[in-house]
C-alpha cells in the first residue's frame, strides 16, 4: 500500500513495532522510569519511592498497565503525600497526571469529609476532561468522588450547593472557577491545590485569575503544586513567592525530551509548504498517526480544507469549534478515524494521545515553550517519535532558539543553524506576541478548488444514488 493510499484508505492503523527499533526503544523506556539526571533541591528533600503504595489506586493503575512508578511519580508521591509543596519540571509524557493525582487520592481517602478538598486548574478544557478521566479510572471502587467543572454542572452546583459535599476533588480551568467562586463557591477546605501547566497559568491572561484562586483557598495546611515541562525561571520566582519551603525536582535536563527525533526543515516560503508536506505524504516520510501544528484558526481551517481536497482522513481543532465537536473530533483521532489531526497550540499542551508517531511544526512555534509542548504530543509514555519542524525565510531570526532545545536534546543540528546569532530578548518578546503574517495556504485557485469540489460530490452522488437503485432493484426482484 502506498503511502497516500495508506493516509487516505479506511482502515484503522495499527502499530507494528519494527525488530531494529526495538534497542532505542528499550533505551527510550528506561528514560522514562530512571529519568536521566534527577536534581531535587530545597530544604530536607524526602527519599523518593520505588513502586506505587498498595492501595485501590494501585490497583486500579494495574487494570491500565501502569505497573512502575516514572522518575517524577517516584519523587512526587512522597513529597504530596507529606503535603510539602512542589515545583515540578518533568518532560512531556513522562506521567506527571497520575504524579499528583495518586498522592493526593492516597493522602485524602484517610479521612472523608464532605467538599471539594483538592484542586487542580489546568488551562483548557480539554485538558481538564482528560485529567478528570484519568482521575475517574483511579477512583474506581474507591471512597473518593471527583467532579470537573463545566457549564453544565456548575449551575446545577450552583442551584444545590450541597452536591458539592459529595466531591473530594474539583477539576476546573481557572475562568470556570473563578466564575464558581463569584457565585458563593467556597474552597476554605482545599488541603491540595494542583496548577498543571503551571507556566501557563503564570502567564498573561491566567495570572489574576490563578491569584484570585490560591486567596480564595484559606485552609492553613494548604499543599501547592506546580507542574510542567516547562518552568521559566520567572515563573519559578513567582512560584517561590506563594509556595511555603517548596522542593523543586527536575527530571532530566530542563525544557528537553530524550525520546523525540527533532528535525528542522527548511521550506523556503509559506505557499511551498503544503507541496512538500504533499510530497512528504507521497515519499512516505508521513507515518500516521500525525499532529500538524498551525498558527492561527485561520490557517487551521485552510490546511484542513486542502487535505479533505487530498481525502486525506483529517480532522482539525481549534478555539473556534464547540466543546462537543472539539471532543468529538478527539475520540475519533484518538480511536484511530482521524490520522492527520491539524490543531492550533489550543492543544499543544497535556493532551495526551497514545501512538502518535510524528508531530509536524507547520507554521513556526511562537516560543520555545509552545515548541516543546507542541512536540510533546509524541514520544510519550516511554515511546519514541519524531518531530519535524518547518521554517521559512520569515523564520529564520528565531530558528536558533529551537535548536538550542534540539542540541540540549541530543538531536543533531546543522553547524549554520547553531551558528546562527541567538534572538534578542526583545526579538522573542515580539515573536510571542505576534507571529509573521503568511501566505494563505492554497494550491489551487478557490474557483477551480470550488469547482473540483463540486465535481466530486456530485460523483459521490451519483455513486450513492446507482447503489441505492440498485439494492431496490435487488430488493423488488422475486
Ligand atoms: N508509570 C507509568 N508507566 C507507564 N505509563 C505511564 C506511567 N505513568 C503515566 N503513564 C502514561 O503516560 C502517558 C502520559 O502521561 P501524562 O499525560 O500524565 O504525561 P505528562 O507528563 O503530564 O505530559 P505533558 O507534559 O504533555 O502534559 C499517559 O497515557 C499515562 O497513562
Amino acid at each position: 500500500m502506498d503511502a497516500l493510499k495508506l493516509l487516505t484508505t479506511n482502515v484503522k492503523f495499527k502499530h507494528k513495532p519494527v525488530e531494529k527499533e526495538v534497542e532505542k526503544k528499550q533505551e527510550i523506556r528506561n528514560e522514562l522510569f530512571t529519568g536521566g539526571k534527577v536534581k531535587v533541591t530545597g530544604s530536607n528533600p524526602i527519599d523518593p519511592v520505588v513502586e506505587f503504595p498498595d492501595s485501590i489506586f494501585k490497583e486500579n493503575l494495574d487494570k491500565q498497565h501502569v505497573e512502575d512508578c516514572s522518575a517524577i511519580q517516584r519523587y512526587s508521591i512522597p513529597i504530596l503525600s507529606m503535603k510539602r509543596d512542589l515545583l515540578a519540571c518533568a518532560p512531556t509524557g513522562s506521567g506527571k497526571t497520575i504524579a499528583y493525582l495518586f498522592p493526593i487520592l492516597y493522602s485524602l481517602q484517610s479521612h472523608v469529609e464532605g467538599g471539594y478538598r483538592a484542586l487542580i486548574i489546568a488551562p483548557t478544557k480539554d485538558l481538564c476532561e482528560q485529567i478528570y478521566k484519568q482521575a475517574k479510572r483511579l477512583t474506581t471502587n474507591s471512597s473518593i468522588h471527583v467532579t470537573e467543572l463545566n457549564k453544565s454542572n456548575e449551575k446545577i452546583q450552583e442551584k444545590s450547593p450541597q452536591l458539592r459535599e459529595k466531591y473530594d476533588i474539583c477539576i476546573s480551568t481557572p475562568m470556570r472557577l473563578i466564575h464558581a467562586l463569584r457565585s458563593g463557591l467556597k474552597l476554605d477546605k482545599v488541603e491540595y491545590i494542583v496548577m498543571d501547566e503551571a507556566d501557563r497559568l503564570f502567564e498573561e491572561g491566567f495570572v489574576e485569575q490563578t491569584d484570585e484562586i490560591l486567596s480564595a483557598c484559606t485552609h492553613p495546611k494548604v499543599c501547592k503544586s506546580l507542574f510542567s515541562a516547562t518552568l521559566p525561571s520567572t515563573v519559578e520566582e513567582l512560584a517561590q513567592t506563594i509556595a511555603r519551603d517548596p522542593l523543586r525536582v527536575i527530571i532530566g535536563t530542563k525544557d528537553t525530551s530524550k525520546t523525540i527525533d527533532q528535525k528542522l526543515l527548511f521550506v523556503g516560503s509559506d505557499a511551498s509548504k503544503i507541496v512538500i508536506f504533499r510530497q512528504m505524504i507521497a515519499n512516505g516520510e508521513i507515518k500516521p498517526r500525525v499532529v500538524i501544528f498551525v498558527q492561527d484558526i485561520e490557517r487551521a481551517k485552510a490546511l484542513y480544507a486542502e487535505l479533505m481536497f487530498d481525502e486525506i482522513h483529517a480532522g482539525v481543532i481549534h478555539g473556534e469549534l464547540p466543546e462537543v465537536k472539539r471532543e468529538e473530533v478527539l475520540n475519533k483521532f484518538r480511536h484511530g478515524d482521524i490520522w492527520v489531526l491539524i490543531a492550533t497550540d489550543l492543544l499543544a499542551r497535556g493532551i495526551d494521545f497514545h501512538g502518535v508517531k510524528m508531530v509536524i511544526n507547520f507554521d513556526f512555534p511562537q516560543s520555545v515553550h509552545s515548541y516543546i509542548h507542541r512536540i510533546g504530543r509524541t514520544g510519550r509514555a516511554g515511546h519514541s517519535g519524531k518531530a519535524i519542524t518547518f521554517f521559512t525565510k520569515d523564520d529564520s531570526e528565531y530558528v536558533k532558539l529551537v535548536a538550542g532545545v534540539m542540541k540540549a536534546s541530543g538531536c543533531e543540528v546543522p553547524e549554520w543553524i547553531l551558528s546562527l546569532p541567538k534572538p534578542s530578548k526583545e526579538t522573542k518578546k515580539k515573536l510571542k506576541k505576534s507571529p509573521p503574517k503568511r501566505k494563505k495556504i492554497t494550491t489551487r485557485a478557490s474557483y477551480d478548488r470550488h469547482k473540483e469540489l463540486r465535481k466530486k460530490e456530485h460523483i459521490k452522488k451519483l455513486k450513492r444514488d446507482a447503489s441505492i437503485a440498485k439494492q431496490k432493484n435487488k430488493e423488488g426482484s422475486p
